[in-house]
């Protein structure tokens, strides 16, 4: 083996520079494996950039499988390629989910779990710049601000759920309501991962605290293509070197693995961790057997409903010409303007079934934003996606082949379950009750999508099943209580731990990059015990 350090960390995503930094911070040395490219581009810098991302190559554009409820389409879901992973090209909303998630968690078989077992690491990791008390913290390394850009289209979204009697909530994550209100609930403003008008990605909130260390070493462009295991032991990691061939490095304490919901069980897998029969029939020698590894898949899907406007008031046409010059400038001299925006500015949090638990969360986007396989119509728009917080549909991860470098196999069985549609059709109520408000109806010239006409349940229902999208924000391959144990290392192993947004046993009821952040924190926590 070439080099050897305390520890390897696989992946520097939401979860990975989190254990990676603290890790270093506690003195030991780490390797930081990334198998994307550096963060140093304007579209990462600069929020509003992230709707450019698709093309530059920092993030990896993975396709599900065809869909059997949804048409046989197959689903684009992104996920992030460079330093700081998803926290680098997401679209940096701060969200916890609620208090009962973690509980859930806890109750599932993961003693420590539950809301108040984890609310010190959230607050540990902020630095929140208008809330403080018991919910949130200051000085940590993640910046949570407020959108210092509030577009027309945004506000007007906000001030029309009021109309339609959906209360203002100014702070999305103050955990348990008041009373019988439930604290997620209602409209408003989200809080955003960013820091005087840029991006804070794990890359730039956390590892740029160790960045001068001599005892990290963080490689770039460094695929790890398998663990080099001595029993349950892991020995350190096999990572493909340039022109084809591939290098050892050695770890002294252990791995942490952390290279996100598709890639963390791929590497299990392609190590002989993961369902026997599976792996047999990729000619993979078995090390032990775990059924468990890439099943369990779950991820927030979503609607779009667009509407043109009568006048040209959208971000449209701000990516082109002289304004994308004017925006560029304005952001590299002032850091304001346009490009401080994180785009999805507001929304909210609805409970559709009166269980009083939100169930649905709606994004706001002031265009006409389309999809990755959707051009959207070249007019000025608003687009409202309202989307499950809780899905039921389960799905898994398998390989393709036993080649590193082939894609996996994603199958998430999307609107297999029932009752995911019946959030959805809810939710797309609920949004067209919003849009009839003066507010927004003022604005409003007519729906695109899916169109007035579209009314029936059959119609809405093919909508549905034709339009939906995910949130990107999969979890669950590697599940706390079945592929790991409560802290976070994998059953059966002895130094090797995981760090990433697949232990989530349950998707929480939000956008996922915050909780993969407590999750990072607290896997540092454990792994420094279990070593001292
Ligand atoms: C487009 C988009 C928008 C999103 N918007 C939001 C949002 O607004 N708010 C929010 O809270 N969440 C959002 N999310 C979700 C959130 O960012 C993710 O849930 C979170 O980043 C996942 O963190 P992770 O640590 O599990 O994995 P990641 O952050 O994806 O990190 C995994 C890292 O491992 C690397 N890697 C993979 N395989 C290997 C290998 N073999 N060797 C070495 N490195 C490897 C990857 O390149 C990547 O950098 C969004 C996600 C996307 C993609």
């Amino acid at each position: 083996m070439s080099e050897s350090f305390d520890f390897i960390v696989v992946g520097s995503g939401s979860g990975g520079a989190v254990v990676a930094t603290r890790l270093v911070e506690a003195g030991h040395s780490v390797a930081l494996m990334e198998a994307g490219p550096s963060d140093r581009h304007l579209f990462i810098q600069a929020p509003a950039g992230s709707f450019m991302l698709a093309k530059t190559g920092h993030s990896t554009p993975h396709e599900t499988v065809p869909q059997a409820h949804a048409l046989g389409r197959r689903m684009y879901i992104p996920t992030g390629h460079t330093l700081g992973g998803g926290s680098s090209v997401n679209g940096m909303v701060y969200m916890r989910g609620q208090p009962e998630d973690y509980d859930h968690w806890r109750d599932l078989g993961n003693p420590g779990w539950g809301y108040d077992d984890v609310l010190p690491w959230f607050r540990r990791a902020e630095d929140n710049q208008r809330l403080a008390g018991l919910a949130h913290g200051q000085g940590g390394p993640l910046t949570v601000s407020d959108p210092t850009h509030r577009h027309a289209l945004s506000r007007a979204f906000v001030l029309a759920a009021q109309q339609a009697g959906h209360a203002y909530n100014d702070d999305f994550n103050k955990g348990r309501g008041q009373g019988n209100t439930h604290g997620q609930q209602g409209v408003g403003f989200f809080q955003t991962t960013t820091k005087a008008g840029r991006r804070a990605s794990t890359a730039a909130a956390y590892l740029s605290r160790v960045r001068g260390s001599e005892r990290l070493a963080v490689r770039l462009n460094a695929p790890v293509t398998g663990l080099v295991l001595e029993g349950r032991r892991v020995r350190g990691v096999r990572v493909a070197g340039k022109g084809g061939g591939s290098e050892v490095l050695a770890a002294r304490a252990g791995v942490v693995l952390s290279a996100g919901t598709f890639a963390t069980p791929k590497l299990l897998m392609l190590s002989g961790i993961g369902p026997a029969e599976h792996l047999a029939g990729h000619g993979i020698p078995l090390a032990w057997d775990m059924p468990a590894v890439g099943q369990n898949l779950h991820d927030h899907l979503e609607v779009q409903l667009e509407a043109r406007l009568k006048e040209p008031i959208s971000l449209f046409g701000h990516d082109k010409g002289w304004r994308r010059y004017r925006h560029g400038l304005e952001w590299l001299l002032f850091r304001s303007g346009v490009l401080t925006s994180t785009i999805v500015e507001s929304g909210g949090f609805f409970d559709l079934d009166g269980d009083g638990r939100p169930d649905m969360q709606i994004h706001v986007i002031p265009a006409l934003s389309g999809d990755v396989d959707r051009v959207p119509a070249r007019v000025h728009g608003i687009s409202i996606d309202p989307g499950f917080l809780r899905p039921k549909s389960r799905g898994e991860v398998r390989l393709a082949s036993a080649d590193p470098f082939a894609r996996p196999v994603i199958d998430p069985h999307f609107l297999e379950a029932p009752e995911d549609m019946e959030t959805l059709l809810a939710g797309i109520a609920c949004t067209r009750q919003i849009m009839a408000q003066p507010a927004l109806a003022d604005l409003i010239a007519e729906e695109l999508l899916p169109g007035a006409a579209v009314t029936s349940r059959a119609d809405l229902e093919a909508f549905v099943r034709g339009y939906a999208k995910t949130a990107y924000h999969p979890v669950g391959t590697c599940a706390m209580g079945q592929v790991t144990d409560h802290r976070l290392k994998v059953r059966g192993a002895e130094n090797l731990w995981i760090a990433d947004a697949s232990v989530m046993p349950h998707i929480v009821s939000g956008n996922t990059n915050a909780p993969t952040i407590m999750i990072g924190e607290r896997a540092a926590d454990f792994i420094k015990a279990d070593v001292a």
